[in-house]
C-alpha cells in the first residue's frame, strides 16, 4: 500500500464511488463537528482511498451549511494527502462548454460568513494561498483526464459565491468581463483554504453544468437541464477519480509546491501564549507543527 492517500470530495450528483475495493462507510467525529456523511474508504490499486460526499447522501446540506472544518479535518484523520474536489459549476467562457471539466488553478472567494479558517486567536497562522490549487495533482488529473477522452481544460478561475440562489445577469457579466473568472459553483471556498491549512495537496476538477446567465444563446441557469448533464458528467468524474491512483503511481514524494508543508512557518502565536483549548482542537490538522 502506498503512504498516499486520496480523498474525494464529490459535490452535486457525485454520492458514492463504485469502484472502491472493500470498501465501508466509516463515521468519524471531529473538534468542529460532524462530517457531512460517513466517508467511504477503500482502496483502489494499492492506494487507499476516501470519498466524502459533500452535501451528504441524499444532498442534505446547503453550501453555506456544509460542515466545511469537520469535514477536512475527518479526511486529515483518515491520512489523507492528496484531495480531488469533483465540483458542478457554470461557465464564463464560450470554449468551456456544458460536458467539459476545468482542472482549476486559481479561486476567487465571494462567500460571507463562512468560517474560512481553523485559526483563530489563540493560536494565530497565516498560509500563503498564492496558488490555491496543487499543481502536480492537477498534471495527474489532466492526464487521465485525457487518457478517458474527457474535454479538458488546463487551468480555470474557479469564483466561489455564497448561493444558494444563482447569480444575477449583472453580477454573471462583472464575474466574466471584469474579474475573468471562468467557472463558477458555492462551495470551494473555504474548501481549499482549510485543506491548505491542513496540509493537504487539493485539486477542483469543475465539471460544467451551465453557462451561467451570461450566456446569449443559452438564457438563465435552468435546473432541468443542468441535472441533465451533471447526470451525464457524474459517470466522467467517477471514472477520473477511478483513474488518479494510476496517474499518480510511485513513492508520493514532498509536494514541490509545498501544499504539504504549509503550516511549517505560519504559525505566528507564540507557544507560551497559546489557548490550550483551541490547540487540542488543533491537533489532526496542525499536529505536526504544535508538537
Ligand atoms: C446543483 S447546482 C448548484 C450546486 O452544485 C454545486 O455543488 P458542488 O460544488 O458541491 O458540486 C454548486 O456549488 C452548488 O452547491
Ligand atoms: N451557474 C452556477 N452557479 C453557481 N453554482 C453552480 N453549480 C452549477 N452551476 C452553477
Amino acid at each position: 500500500m502506498s503512504d498516499r492517500v486520496i480523498g474525494v470530495i464529490g459535490g452535486s450528483g457525485l454520492y458514492a464511488i463504485d469502484a472502491l475495493e472493500g470498501a465501508t462507510w466509516t463515521t468519524l467525529t471531529t473538534p468542529w463537528g460532524d462530517p457531512s456523511d460517513a466517508i467511504l474508504v477503500g482502496e483502489l490499486e494499492g492506494t487507499k482511498m476516501a470519498f466524502l460526499p459533500r452535501h451528504g447522501r441524499g444532498h442534505v446540506h446547503a453550501p453555506s451549511d456544509v460542515p466545511y472544518r469537520a469535514n477536512i479535518d475527518a479526511l486529515k484523520q483518515l491520512g489523507v494527502t492528496d484531495i480531488l474536489s469533483v465540483s458542478a459549476c457554470g461557465s464564463f467562457r464560450d470554449e468551456m462548454a456544458p460536458g467539459d471539466f476545468v482542472l482549476c488553478d486559481q479561486m476567487i472567494d465571494r462567500t460571507r460568513g463562512r468560517t474560512s479558517s481553523f485559526f483563530s486567536s489563540g493560536c494565530v497562522a497565516h498560509v500563503s494561498l498564492a496558488h490555491p490549487t496543487c499543481d502536480r495533482l492537477r498534471s495527474a488529473a489532466l492526464g487521465a483526464a485525457q487518457g478517458l477522452g474527457i474535454t479538458v481544460h488546463n487551468g480555470g478561475t474557479y469564483l466561489a459565491m455564497e448561493g444558494p440562489q444563482f447569480s444575477t445577469l449583472a453580477e454573471s457579466r462583472m464575474y466574466r468581463e471584469v474579474w475573468a473568472a471562468d467557472v463558477i459553483g458555492m462551495t470551494n471556498m473555504p474548501e481549499a483554504k482549510l485543506a491548505r491549512e491542513a496540509e493537504i495537496c487539493y485539486l477542483t476538477v469543475a465539471m460544467v453544468t451551465d453557462y451561467d446567465s451570461w450566456h446569449p444563446d443559452h438564457g438563465e441557469v435552468d435546473i432541468n437541464q443542468l441535472l441533465a448533464t451533471l447526470g451525464a458528467n457524474v459517470a466522467h468524474g467517477a471514472a477520473l477519480v477511478a483513474a488518479m491512483p494510476a496517474a499518480l503511481n510511485g513513492p508520493r514524494e514532498a509536494c514541490p509546491q509545498g501544499c504539504d508543508s504549509a503550516l511549517q512557518f505560519a504559525i505566528m502565536t507564540a507557544p507560551e501564549k497559546r489557548d490550550p483549548a483551541l490547540v487540542a482542537k488543533l491537533q489532526t490538522v496542525a499536529g505536526r507543527v504544535l508538537g
